[in-house]
């Protein structure tokens, strides 16, 4: 397995936790738990004696108390976090949060005389005790935007605090890429944090005068309460396609999930993009299905579907509409229309592929929603700037970030089958619009441990839109990478021989298992008018190889690569049938 050069370690657990808290947390009386717990409706039961100092913060992981901390023992799918108060009451933990099941178990151990709460529902708890905790309430700030989907959250994310900037307002971020607080800055390893973490960072954020800070909510986070506590002033929905059934068993349950943070007790605003992804059924379900007041948003000629949402339903109307959409560099300008008033917002993002439109129209929305419609003026004007300019041209680490042209060299994000679908059209899109008429390569694999049914899905999907296809290692974790290759491979070679019977067309399909050397033969086949999508990794630079963490950087490797590959051979003319592959193990479909 080959390697970059070591790259900074990714933070411990423990520095990221200690990372999140604010500087200073004034001591909360034991008692005062239990009262918030009851004013939350949430019973509770208090066993033995609370501590007298009261408690200076909360935590979910006995690996990352300090002392005075309330340990919050949550059951888990592996094991019970009271398994683990032992080590929580030696590193200082003054009390534990838990449920029935946890305090027999800490009695099992010897601790029945700790301070302990009991409930029913320990995730819930943990979201309001953590909030009295870290001084948070209903309006203590800052200002919350959500957003759910099952893509485009990090680049609605990174969009919306660009334009919350350019409207002078300090803004937060937290998401997969990083969790940003004012002016300090952390590497993510969730994309939404545990609530005891959450309601520290508010804290943090309050300290920092962070006036709105936007976050990611994922279906784990809902599922698993970690936003409990919060309320958000605005939340918006991108779009729900097939991911995370591991976890979630049907798309009904995965969209159960995502509906659980437009909950009025939680939010205060939905934003509905009702076109998104597979196309209208899951976003209009979800404006019908949402009890907050919703502002919905159709996509217009931006949508995956264009027409099928007219098709679904011919009488819906959305408050917001894309207009106008004109390709413009490598993104797009467009033009945002209210039906009602018939006001219109005009905008470019910079960014490629249709679906970063969307991305930024949502954000356009979330952050209107947020500051307040008196200042719709001040928005439209920080919107209407030439292309390449303003909040929207901001870059998102790898999402759709282009990192070579000639062959024009794209690393993205995307690692399920609707994500690969946009990320590969949006390149032939934007190479269309610029000219370029060569080969669509494509390097990629899928995680282990996760959705195993989407593997042939998305090799199926490469070939039919690729001409090559090179199938590597995404993040093993504890899989054995060769059957989940297998896996894909199967997929894309039942699409490449289909293919060949019905269309007479050839697709390359390789494999290569170590990621650096699938980047550097994808270099290698490509003609200086082809296109190179690496696809699945994004921004990360390691990967989990069963505990031992590999190095690695998609857009380091890609550049590195091209460099290599431009010092090895003067640039070739424009040939449609050079960068044939030169040995390796290759299927002629
Ligand atoms: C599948 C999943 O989400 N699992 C989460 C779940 O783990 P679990 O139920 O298996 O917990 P467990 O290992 O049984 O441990 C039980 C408890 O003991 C504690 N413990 C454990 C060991 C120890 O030494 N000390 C200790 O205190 C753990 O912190 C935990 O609170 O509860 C843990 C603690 O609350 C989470 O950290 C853990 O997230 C893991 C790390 C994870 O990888 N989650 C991913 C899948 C995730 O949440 N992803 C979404 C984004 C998905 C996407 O959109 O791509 C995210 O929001 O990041
Ligand atoms: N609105 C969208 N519709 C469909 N695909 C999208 C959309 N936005 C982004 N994508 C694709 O999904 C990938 C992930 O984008 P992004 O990181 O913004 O989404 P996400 O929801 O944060 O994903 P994750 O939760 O997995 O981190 C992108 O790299 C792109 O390929």
């Amino acid at each position: 397995m080959s390697s970059q050069p070591a790259q900074p370690e990714p933070l411990t657990p423990a520095q990221q936790d200690a990372a999140f808290r604010p500087s200073r947390t004034p001591a909360t009386p034991w008692d005062e738990l239990t009262r918030a717990l009851q004013a939350a409706g949430v019973a509770a039961r208090t066993h033995g004696r609370g501590p007298a100092a009261g408690v200076t913060g909360a935590c979910l992981d006995s690996r990352v108390v300090r002392p005075g901390d309330l340990y919050v023992a949550v059951p888990g799918a592996r094991s019970h976090g009271a398994d683990f108060a032992r080590a929580a009451v030696e590193a200082g933990a003054a009390g534990v949060l838990t449920d029935a099941e946890g305090r027999a178990r800490l009695a099992e151990q010897g601790l029945d005389g700790s301070a302990v709460i009991e409930v029913d529902s320990v995730r819930t708890a943990a979201g309001v005790v953590a909030a009295r905790v870290y001084g948070g309430g209903q309006d203590a700030g800052p200002r919350l935007i959500g957003i759910t989907g099952t893509n485009g959250k990090t680049t609605t994310s990174f969009l919306a605090a660009a334009l919350l900037e350019a409207l002078d307002r300090r803004s937060g971020v937290i998401g997969t890429i990083l969790i940003r607080a004012g002016g300090r800055e952390v590497p993510s390893t969730l994309t939404t944090p545990e609530s005891t973490q959450l309601h520290a960072l508010m804290a943090l954020m309050r300290e920092e005068q962070v006036d709105t800070a936007v976050m990611e909510v994922s279906s784990h986070a809902v599922a698993y309460q970690r936003i409990a506590g919060l309320r958000y002033a605005v939340a918006g929905f991108t779009n729900l396609t097939r991911d995370h059934l591991d976890m979630h068993g049907s798309m009904e349950e995965y969209f159960e999930a995502k509906a659980g943070l437009f909950d009025p007790e939680r939010t205060a605003r939905a934003v509905i993009t009702v076109d998104g992804g597979a196309g209208p059924r899951w976003g209009l379900a979800m404006a019908r299905a949402v009890r907050t007041p919703v502002t919905t948003l159709a996509l217009g000629p931006a949508a995956p579907h264009p027409g099928a949402l007219a098709e679904e339903d011919p009488d819906f109307r959305a408050d917001w509409e894309i207009a106008e959409l004109v390709p413009d560099g490598l993104g797009h300008r467009f033009t945002l229309r209210h039906g009602a008033t018939g006001r219109a917002l005009r905008a470019s993002v910079g960014l490629p592929g249709r679906f970063n439109v969307a991305n930024a129209a949502l954000a356009v929305l979330l952050v209107l929603h947020a500051v307040g419609e008196e200042h719709l003026d001040a928005l439209a004007a920080v919107l209407d700037v030439p292309a390449g300019e303003g909040p929207l041209a901001a870059a998102v680490p790898g999402r759709m970030e282009v990192v070579g042209r000639a062959p024009d060299a794209v690393v993205d994000f995307a690692h399920n089958p609707d994500g690969m679908v946009q990320a590969l059209r949006s390149l032939a899109d934007a190479r269309e619009a610029a000219g370029r008429s060569g080969r669509t390569l494509i390097v990629f694999g899928s995680a282990g441990d996760r959705d195993r049914e989407k593997r042939p899905i998305m090799g199926e999907i490469a070939a039919r839109a690729a001409d090559v296809v090179i199938v590597t290692d995404d993040t093993p974790h504890t899989e054995d990478p060769a059957p989940i290759r297998a896996q894909i491979l199967e997929g894309a070679r039942a699409e490449a021989a289909r293919l060949l019977q019905a269309e007479g067309r050839t697709v390359l399909v390789e494999e290569v298992a170590d990621r650096a050397e699938a980047i550097r033969r994808a270099a290698e086949l490509a003609a200086p008018q082809d296109g190179i999508l690496v696809a699945g990794r994004g921004h990360e630079t390691t990967m989990d190889y069963d505990g031992e963490l590999v190095p690695l950087d998609d857009r380091q490797a890609l550049r590195e690569a091209l460099a290599a590959r431009a010092a090895a051979a003067p640039p070739r003319a424009a040939d449609p049938g050079s960068g044939a592959p030169r040995g390796g193990k290759v299927d002629e479909s």
